[in-house]
């Protein structure tokens, strides 16, 4: 089940080649993973526990490097030819400091980068009114909700204004409606900031909701065992959970990912 990819007119930001990752432990955690993301796409990696999401997207982001292959975004190795600003990352928890308030958790990023605090601040203030946070700038992360939290680490992902968003599992363990609320402000941010998104996640329900793509992976080893291109999400709504198309691309990822059972190597 290998299609197109939805944007076939729009310049190819990231190249994986055939990436390889084993740990020091010989756990391989990828075999041969190889992928173009294009500009503006919208992408989600889909899989059950162990295949290597995580891992993959680690190395995108030049966390973590590759055993052998290569991963470039935007013509450089993964991890070079920038100063970080042009990818955001989003972990599965929010990660705030829990002695800083919202405003200096989203600084921080800025502060890394040698910004002060008094040039920083409309940056701070235009990401917290991404979020809709605009007034809990003073705020610490112990007054607000999970899905506010998770907000948080959203507008420090998108503080540093970057091109790239890698998102791991970050809504996980949000109860549904806070989830499908902020799947729909994601896909604003996508669509409003022309971003090019890297979606980890188990859910065929939240894959297929927010993807252009869904990427189908098997674990043991760690590799992609189907490319799935759905419909463009820009028109995108919470209606759309409701319409047939919705459901038939639920149940086609479904079998897909049913179908990754039929893939482990038991050699391995
Ligand atoms: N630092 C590490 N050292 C050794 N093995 C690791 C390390 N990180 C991950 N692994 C192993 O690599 C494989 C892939 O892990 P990874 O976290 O990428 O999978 P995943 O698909 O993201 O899983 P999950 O959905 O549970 O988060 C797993 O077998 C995992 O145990």
């Amino acid at each position: 089940m290998n299609c197109q990819i939805s944007r076939p007119e729009a310049p190819v930001l990231i190249e994986m080649k055939d990436v390889h990752k084993q740990f020091g432990n010989g756990t391989v955690a990828l075999r041969g993973m190889s992928l173009q993301i294009r500009k503006g796409e919208f992408v989600s990696f889909l899989g059950p526990s162990g295949c290597g999401k995580s891992t993959a997207l680690k190395m995108v982001a030049g966390l973590l490097s590759v055993s052998s292959g290569s991963i470039s975004v935007n013509g450089h190795p993964a991890g070079q030819g920038s100063d970080g600003n042009d990818i955001g990352y989003v972990f599965q928890e929010a990660t705030l400091m829990p002695w800083a308030t919202v405003f200096e958790n989203v600084y921080l990023p800025l502060k890394l980068h040698g910004l002060r605090r008094s040039e920083a601040r409309p940056r701070v203030e235009e990401a917290l009114a991404m979020v809709g946070l605009a007034n809990f700038a003073n705020s610490y992360p112990r007054e607000l909700s999970g899905g506010m939290k998770m907000r948080v680490s959203i507008a420090r992902a998108m503080v540093t204004r970057p091109k790239l968003l890698l998102m791991d599992e970050p809504f996980a363990a949000l109860d549904e409606m806070t989830r499908s609320k902020l799947n729909d402000e994601v896909l604003d941010l996508w669509r409003s900031h022309g971003l090019t998104v890297i979606f980890v996640t188990h859910s065929v329900f939240e894959s297929v909701y927010l993807s252009s793509r869904v990427v189908v992976m098997a674990a043991r080893p760690g590799r992609v065992v189907h490319d799935i291109a759905l419909s463009d999400g820009h028109q995108r709504t919470a209606a759309h959970r409701m319409t047939p198309e919705y459901t038939e691309n639920c149940r086609l990822v479904s079998n897909a990912l049913e179908g990754t059972m039929d893939h482990v190597d038991i050699n391995h």
